[in-house]
């Protein structure tokens, strides 16, 4: 692996925090999210006791498992709103938890890859030639901090 590349995807693995799954709770709009994840995956759906099925699931897998066992009840622009979520997700995370925020600005100038074998949108991608949508929001992210952290 080049220094200039740092890979990541379980959430207790080195580079962990940069998971969805990794444990940085969020509060939006006066409701409290355990991980991003739970809360990405609650937006695929407009009924609210399926919102709070994802909200109130143990661990973030489950809500991961549960909203594919839902799949029929996903909202039909999910695909094309999906990305618009998981970026505000991912800079709600960083915006309130500043010690991960700062482990975020560390990485820089490395590019982040999720290195996910079975996610060729989110992630790398068995072949590695995945559109890895997460580790592009993850660095626009950095950037924007970064250019705070400048001016302040
Ligand atoms: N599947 C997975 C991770 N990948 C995550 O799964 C989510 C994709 O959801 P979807 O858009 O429904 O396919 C997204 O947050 C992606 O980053 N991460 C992990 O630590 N462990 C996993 O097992």
């Amino acid at each position: 692996m080049s220094v200039n590349e740092i890979r990541f995807y379980e959430p207790d693995e080195p580079y962990g925090f940069l998971s969805n799954f990794y444990p940085a709770p969020i509060k939006v709009d006066g409701e409290c999210w355990a991980t991003t994840e739970h809360f990405y995956h609650a937006q695929k759906f407009t009924e609210p006791e399926l919102q709070r099925r994802m909200q109130t699931a143990r661990t973030p897998c489950e809500a991961f498992k549960l909203s594919r066992e839902l799949a029929n009840f996903v909202r039909r622009d999910w695909i094309d709103v999906r990305y618009d979520i998981m970026h505000f997700a991912v800079m709600e995370k960083f915006i309130q938890n500043h010690d991960l925020c700062q482990l975020l600005l560390e990485t820089a100038p490395a590019t982040l890859i999720e290195n996910s074998p079975c996610d060729s949108y989110w992630g790398c991608g068995g072949k590695d030639d995945g559109e890895n949508k997460l580790g592009l929001i993850l660095m626009s992210v950095r950037a924007q901090f970064s250019v705070r952290t400048q001016h302040v």
